[in-house]
């Protein structure tokens, strides 16, 4: 456990806060939720930023790295289902997403290294535009803002699945089929 995965880890610190505060939230909560928010995906750039420099990066922190912004990402999106500001079905589908990359990401069978794929170009577009619209509809804007901040989400939503197309859909001309046990998959 080196510094920067220390650092992926305590993004979880403000997730039970953020889940309290944006249960029936009044507009100073909605504030404070979102500095919270801020401060914890700030932390999503200076992981990796030190993991570079301090050339510490890790299979752990590949893994670990982006898992963290999926439990950062859903928690909020969860409490604004129940806000009723995002339709579950958007949220379903950032969802499913999600568990299918980080399922894939772990398993060599699929993607035909024995090491772990890190976030790419992508994944992390993905991952900063659903920050981007999860901080427009935490804050509390007028009414007005209530049209730009679904667009964000949804733009969002197709960004992780592009993202996740892009992770599985090249797979089979680039990676080297893998042998295990006896039986080589390609
Ligand atoms: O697209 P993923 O699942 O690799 O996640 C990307 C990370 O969240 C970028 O930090």
């Amino acid at each position: 456990m080196n510094l920067p995965n220390s650092i992926t880890f305590s993004r979880l610190l403000g997730l039970p806060f953020l889940l309290y505060g944006l249960h029936n939230p009044t507009d100073r909560m909605r504030w404070i939720c979102l500095a919270v928010f801020l401060v914890a995906a700030g932390t999503d750039w200076l992981d990796g930023y030190l993991a570079r420099k301090l050339n510490q990066v890790t299979d752990l922190g590949k893994f670990l790295d982006p898992l963290v912004d999926k439990f950062l990402v859903l928690a909020p999106l969860l409490a604004l289902i129940q806000l009723g500001q995002v339709p579950a079905w958007g949220v379903f589908l950032i969802l499913a997403r999600e568990l299918l990359i980080a399922g894939w990401r772990i398993n060599p069978n699929l993607t035909g290294s024995t090491k772990i794929s890190g976030a790419n170009l992508w994944g992390k577009l993905k991952t900063v535009s659903q920050i981007l619209a999860i901080a427009l509809l935490i804050a509390p804007t007028p009414n007005s803002w209530e049209t730009p901040s679904l667009v964000a989400f949804w733009i969002s939503v197709i960004l992780t699945w592009i993202s996740g197309a892009i992770y599985l859909w090249p797979q089979k001309s680039t990676q080297p089929a893998v042998k295990t046990s006896g039986l080589t998959v390609e």
